[in-house]
Parts: structure tokens; sequence; C-alpha cells
């Protein structure tokens, strides 16, 4: 069964464009936990336009979290700040991203040009007490630089497949995720997959890439605004179920 860890970044950019605590992470994070979702998951960037280490630190507080019942999983970039944040709090992944300065969002996996030192010193440095997931394209060498760093899974880019789904390239791209994924197992990784996933293109990407955890951000908060958190989470994870 996979499991859904719901990003939460959009609610804190809400909560940031007035200053104030409203609307509150920690109870969009509370109605995600009632509805039944497995985990969290914040991207807090250094310009901390939504998500901010003291987020991680107040989701870290939350009892499912603290108890191990719903995962916490930190996205981001090797800032030392960032994972020792992640570290401290006792988060139970920490999900490395490639982030280029000024992007408006993720738009890629590890590639050949990115930090595998720093990627390789970030694994020593969770040193298995946070599980380890790369960002990784859909391909045989992404997935073979995560393993090489000894990270524990690889979360897929989903983002170009989601934005060609229902086109014949979504069938392709779809497949090069099956592909990519069952590369990953082999290695003996874990699976996982996110960007711009929502009700529509996530029961073809969970039949073909079986992955174990999905991460899912902007098309819960957008479908949220018309329908309500819980009804939202209760439905995408209807639509996981059923797949
Ligand atoms: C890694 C990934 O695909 C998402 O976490 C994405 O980076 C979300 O970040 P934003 O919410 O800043 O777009
Ligand atoms: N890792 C992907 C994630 O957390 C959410 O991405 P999105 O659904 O906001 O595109």
């Amino acid at each position: 069964m996979t499991r859904l860890s719901v990003n939460l970044n959009k609610v804190c950019l809400l909560r940031n464009s007035r200053g104030g605590n409203s609307p509150d992470p920690l109870e969009a994070a509370r109605a995600c936990i009632a509805a039944g979702a497995q985990g969290l998951t914040l991207h807090p960037r250094a310009d901390a336009r939504h998500a901010t280490l003291e987020d991680v630190i107040a989701f870290a507080g939350l009892p499912e979290v603290a108890s191990g019942t719903v995962e916490l999983n930190v996205e981001g970039d090797l800032r030392p700040e960032l994972m020792r944040c992640a570290y401290e709090v006792g988060a139970h992944q920490f999900t490395v991203v490639p982030v280029m300065p000024g992007e408006v969002t993720s738009s890629r996996g590890w590639r050949a040009y990115d930090d595998h030192d720093g990627l390789a010193a970030a694994v020593r440095f969770f040193n298995g007490k946070l599980r380890v997931s790369v960002f990784c394209d859909a391909t045989e060498t992404s997935v073979a630089y995560a393993a090489r760093a000894g990270a524990d899974a690889v979360e897929f880019y989903t983002g170009a497949f989601a934005q060609a789904f229902g086109k014949p390239s979504g069938d392709a791209l779809l497949e090069e995720l099956g592909r990519a994924g069952d590369y990953a197992r082999s290695l003996g990784l874990r699976v996982h997959a996110g960007h711009d996933l929502d009700t529509v293109n996530l029961p073809a990407c969970l039949a073909r890439l079986k992955p174990d955890e999905v991460s899912i951000g902007h098309a819960i908060i957008a479908d949220t605004l018309v329908h309500g958190l819980v009804p939202t989470v209760t439905r995408y994870l209807e639509v996981m179920a059923g797949a």
C-alpha cells in the first residue's frame, strides 16, 4: 500500500502572506492526520517563502509524529542548518532535492553536475537515524547516483509526467518512471514519487510505479480551497486505495 505524505508548503505560503499565523499549518497538519494521511512533508527553502525551520520543529512536536505513527519528511537542499534541524527534531526522512537559485519550484532530479560529495556526506551525517531519499529523474543514471551515495530511497520527479498526462508522451514518461522504479528496487532502494500529482494522474502513476510513498502538496491544497482539507485528503486516500 502506498503511503500518502501531505506537503503543507502552500499552507505556510498563505500564512506568510499576512505575517501572522493564519492559516495555521499545525492545524492543517492535524486535519491531514485526522483524515488518515500517513505522512507530512515540508520543504523549507533558503528564502523561507513558505515552510520554515520553526514549522519543522512544530510538526515534529505533534504527538503522532513524535510517536512515529505519522512520518515527518523534510525536503530540501544540503544546507547545514536544514539538515541539522531535521536530525535534531527527529524527522523520519530527509529528501535531498536539487534546488536551483531563483527557481519557482522543483523541476528535475539529481544529475551529474550536482554535489555528489555533499550527498554522500549527508548520508553519513544522518547515519541511519533518518531515512535519506534523493529526488531523482526517471533514469538509471540518476538512480545510480543516489545508490552510490548510500541513500535509502529515491523520489522520482513526476512533474513532466503530470504535465504530459493524457497524451502519448505521458504514457512514454510513465513507462520511463516504471522502468527506473524497477531499477531502483533492484538496487534495494525504496521508491517514492512526487510533484504535480493529483487525483487524475495518480491512479496511473500508482499502477505502474507502485511507489512506497507519494508526497502531494499543491493539488491537495488547490482542491482543499473548494472541497475542504479533510474531504480532500480522504478523497486522495480513496483514490489510492482503489488504484
Ligand atoms: C521536491 C518537490 O517536488 C516538491 O517538494 C517541491 O519542491 C515543492 O516545493 P514548492 O512548494 O516550493 O514548489
Ligand atoms: N515531493 C513532492 C512534494 O512534496 C509535493 O509536490 P507538489 O504536489 O506540491 O507538486
